[in-house]
C-alpha cells in the first residue's frame, strides 16, 4: 500500500528533480508553552511533472505547507526551494514576481476582484505578467470547467462553485510550472468536481505542469499519482498510484471524525 520509506530523499542537493521541496521545514505559531508546530521538520519534495495529493487529519499542518511552499508564509526553520530557487534567500519584491510568474493557485477563499468579470479574472495574472496566453488553450480551459456561458459575469453573480471554476480557470491559463490547490473541489458537486481533477490531470499528463492538491476527500486524491499524508506536522507516509479505497484505508488510521471522512 504505501513505500518504506515515509520520507522523500528531498535535498537541496538535487536541483531540478522537484518541483518544489522543502528541506527539514519548521513553522512554529506562538512561544513557549502555546507554541504550536504546524510542520515539524518536513522533508518532501513534489517531483516535477507529477500530480501530489497532501492528505491528512485537520489541523496536520497540510494548508501551511502549501502556504510556506508558495511564499505567502515564512518558515521559523529550514528551507523551502521551487526548483533550485531557495526561497528564503527572496525579497518581497521578488517573491511577488516568483508566484507570478511560476505558480498557479487555487485556494478555498476564491480571491476574485469583485469589480472584473470572470473572462477578466482568468485573464488577469498573464496581463499582469505581461504575458501573451494561448486563445485556444483559455478556451479550452474555460469550457472544461464548465465557464463559457458566465464569462460576462461578475464574481457576486455567481455561485461558489462557479467562482471556485473561475479559480481553477485562472490558475491553469497561462500553463504556469506549479499549480498549488487547496480543497479544488470543496464547493463542486462531484460531476464539476471531477471536471477539475480530470482538467489538472490533464495540466499534468498533457502539459507536464506540477500539481501538489491538499484534500480530504479519497476520490480526489485517486487522480493523484502519489499522495502524501501528514500528520501533526510530520510527514506520516505516501502512497503511489493511489485508490479511493486504498487512501480511504490509510485515512482510517488517523482521527476519522478530525479528518472529515465521512463514511
Ligand atoms: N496563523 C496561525 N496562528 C496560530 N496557529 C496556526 C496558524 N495557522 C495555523 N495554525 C495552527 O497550525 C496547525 C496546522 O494548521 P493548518 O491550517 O496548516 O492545518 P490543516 O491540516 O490545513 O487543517 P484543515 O484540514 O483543518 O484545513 C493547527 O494546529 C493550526 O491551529
Amino acid at each position: 500500500m504505501s513505500s518504506s520509506s515515509p520520507v522523500f530523499p528531498a535535498s537541496a542537493a538535487e536541483p531540478g528533480r522537484y518541483a518544489a521541496c522543502t528541506v527539514h521545514a519548521v513553522r512554529a505559531y506562538g512561544t513557549g508553552d502555546t507554541e504550536v508546530r504546524a510542520l515539524d521538520d518536513v522533508t518532501v519534495g513534489f517531483p516535477s511533472g507529477r500530480y501530489t495529493a497532501v492528505m491528512g487529519p485537520s489541523g496536520s499542518g497540510k494548508s501551511t505547507l502549501l502556504h510556506c511552499l508558495a511564499g505567502l508564509d515564512t518558515l521559523t526553520g529550514g528551507q523551502v526551494l521551487l526548483g533550485d530557487t531557495d526561497l528564503g534567500t527572496l525579497s518581497d519584491k521578488q517573491l511577488t514576481r516568483l508566484r507570478r510568474d511560476r505558480i498557479g493557485f487555487v485556494f478555498q477563499a476564491f480571491n476574485l476582484l469583485p469589480t472584473l468579470t470572470a473572462g477578466e479574472n482568468v485573464t488577469l495574472p498573464a496581463a499582469l505578467a505581461g504575458t501573451t496566453l494561448d486563445p485556444e488553450w483559455v478556451e479550452r480551459v474555460v469550457g472544461a470547467v464548465g465557464l463559457g456561458d458566465r464569462l460576462g459575469h461578475r464574481p457576486g453573480e455567481l455561485s461558489g462553485g462557479q467562482q471556485q471554476r473561475v479559480a481553477v480557470a485562472r490558475a491553469l491559463a497561462t500553463r504556469p510550472e506549479l499549480i498549488l490547490a487547496d480543497e479544488p473541489t470543496g464547493n463542486l458537486d462531484s460531476r464539476s468536481g471531477a471536471e477539475v481533477l480530470g482538467l489538472l490531470r490533464e495540466a499534468v499528463d498533457s502539459l507536464g505542469q506540477t500539481v501538489l492538491m491538499v484534500t480530504h476527500d479519497p476520490v480526489a486524491a485517486g487522480y493523484a499519482d502519489t499522495v502524501v499524508f501528514l500528520a501533526d506536522g510530520r510527514i506520516a507516509d505516501r502512497m503511489e498510484s493511489p485508490t479511493p479505497q486504498a487512501v480511504l484505508d490509510r485515512m482510517k488510521a488517523f482521527d476519522l471524525p478530525k479528518a472529515g471522512v465521512s463514511l
